[in-house]
């Protein structure tokens, strides 16, 4: 039988945005909180504002390993909030002198996966327990509950799960929104998924924004009554991202003036280093041969956006840019509602390709993933959570033991809002397009469903370039389908190889 224990007392190592929240958070819930971080000034202000808030005596401060591993009873419990890669590595060997067989680690960033792994293997030799748990949902859910993925060997999830149930999000019907994941770095891989997912929501909803703006000439208050309409009922029902949207077109600053006015185009945290997860999916898409293009292209929007600098350059060489214009619709509410079609297929299809991601890896890795417990989580709590989403994948998900395969693609009912919803979505990305809007994830998101439903792809002509100057091979049309990604059989001399003589 494995072990569950009664939590009572967590050290939180990194008290910055998340980990400051979560330390009250988890006062909050009767746990008595010692806080580790470089900066006295963080430490000093969770410990007032748990005073404030009623809790006081149950969050304290310490400057060193020894007096913050003292603190805590035994199997000493510590959750990390750290930034990913080195750091956490620093951080293990300091604490580790200060560490007996059984304590634990709940690692709570969005750390790389194989880094996960990695010191996993590290602690278990000492017998110490290392759990790779992204969480999500930003610094407010942090501080009201956050949705949480947490992978490792079964006995270690089973130590702590009653904790992370205790403190996790709650869905509509009051269940936690964390499961156990599977082992090894599955959680923290399945967080990193979930970014990549949340890049491609996001980027859709964001061309939806400007096609709102910049094409049909909405005001902010005009679009934010959309997004709040989108958010209540219909395919985007209770779709997070939507929701903020609403919030993020209202919301005004002390002197009046809407924040959005003043938020520039960038979004830097990919070439900052801030962030790994965008990266780490796309290329982990992309390793594991899974096509991700809603993902891809929402990344490659953010890299560009980053560097302003060059987008100033390039647009005066090119003679001034390609201003997204005005366009006008005989039926506004109709095209509202293509709109939100559109946006739909795109947040459906980043799921789609996400979860794609993730089959592969699970067969790579042999984590043994539990779906069911990924759809809990992603639930509520976290910024991928959708409703309409959720309710629509819910039976592959629960039922993901009697499946072959999780690739959504070849699941009737999904594929039927993908069929139903594809003029509505050429017909924006029509629009769109003419009018010189930019719609990156919308359009990738077309041509995804396209390319992935179509047996007379144009890499026909592309293989047979192959063939002509590397040789490379190719397959006939009259012959039976390998079933696979075979090498083809067959080679045609094109263009026989001369000398200049
Ligand atoms: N912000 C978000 O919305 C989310 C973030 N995450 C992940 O959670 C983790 C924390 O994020 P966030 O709170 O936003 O980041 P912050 O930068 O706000 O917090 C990180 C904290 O860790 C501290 N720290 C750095 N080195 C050490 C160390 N050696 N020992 C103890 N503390 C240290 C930092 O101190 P100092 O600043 O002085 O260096 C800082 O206070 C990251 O992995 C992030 O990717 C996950 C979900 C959502
Ligand atoms: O992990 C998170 C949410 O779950 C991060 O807050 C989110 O991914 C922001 O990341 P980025 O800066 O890359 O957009």
């Amino acid at each position: 039988m494995s072990p569950s224990l009664d939590i009572q007392k967590v050290a939180v190592i990194g008290c910055g945005s998340m980990g400051g929240n979560m330390a009250l958070l988890f006062a909050e819930k009767g746990i008595d909180v010692s806080l580790q971080d470089p900066d006295e000034k963080t430490m000093d202000n969770i410990v007032s504002a748990a005073k404030k808030q009623g809790f006081g005596e149950r969050v304290k401060q310490y400057n060193d390993y020894d007096s913050l591993c003292a603190s805590l009873s035994s199997p000493k419990v510590l959750i990390f909030s750290l930034p990913h890669g080195s750091v956490g590595d620093t951080v293990l060997s300091g604490l580790t002198p200060y560490l007996n067989k059984g304590d634990i680690i709940i690692d709570c960033g969005n750390e790389h996966w194989e880094n996960t792994e990695r010191r996993q293997g590290k602690s278990v030799t000492r017998g110490i327990r290392y759990v790779g748990a992204g969480v999500s949902g930003g610094y407010q859910a942090a501080r009201l509950g956050p949705s949480i993925c947490p992978g490792g060997d079964d006995e270690s999830l089973d130590c702590v799960m009653p904790f992370l149930e205790k403190v996790a999000a709650k869905d509509d019907k009051g269940r936690s929104c964390v499961g156990k994941v599977g082992t090894g770095g599955s959680g923290h891989y399945v967080k990193m998924v979930h970014n990549g997912v949340e890049h491609g929501m996001m980027c859709a909803i964001s061309e939806a924004w400007g096609i709102m703006e910049k094409g049909l000439g909405m005001s902010f208050e005009e679009i934010g009554q959309v997004f709040d309409d989108w958010n209540k009922d219909g395919p985007l029902a209770g779709t997070f991202l939507v929701a903020i949207g609403a919030r993020i077109c209202r919301t005004r600053n002390d002197a009046g003036k809407k924040v959005l006015s003043e938020v520039e185009d960038k979004v830097v945290q990919d070439v900052t280093g801030e962030e790994g997860t965008g990266i780490w999916s796309n290329a982990e898409g992309v390793s594991l041969h899974v096509p991700a293009p809603t993902l891809t292209t929402a990344h490659y929007l953010r890299l560009a956006s980053a560097y302003r600098d060059t987008r100033i350059l390039a647009q005066e060489t090119i003679g001034g840019g390609f201003e997204p214009q005005r366009f006008g619709v005989n039926d506004h509410a109709g095209f509202i509602n293509y709109l939100r079609t559109a946006t739909y297929l795109a947040c459906l299809v980043s799921y789609i390709q996400g979860i794609n991601i993730i089959e592969q890896a699970d067969k790579e890795n042999g984590w043994n993933i539990d779906y069911s417990a990924v759809l809990q989580i992603w639930r509520a709590g976290c910024i991928i959570q959708a409703d309409h989403i959720s309710s629509l994948l819910r039976p592959e998900f629960v039922n993901f033991r009697q499946r072959k395969s999780m690739n959504l693609l070849f699941e009737p009912r999904v594929m039927k809002e993908l069929r139903s919803g594809f003029d509505e979505l050429k017909r924006v990305i029509l629009a769109a397009t003419e009018a010189d809007h930019i719609v990156p994830s919308l359009s990738a998101s077309l041509e995804y469903i396209k390319y992935e439903t179509n047996t007379n792809l144009p890499t026909q002509f592309y293989e047979a370039e192959l063939d002509l100057f590397g040789k490379h091979m190719f397959d006939k049309k009259d012959e039976p389908d390998t079933g696979g990604p075979t090498e083809g059989r067959h080679h045609f001399e094109w263009k026989p190889a001369k000398g200049a003589a």
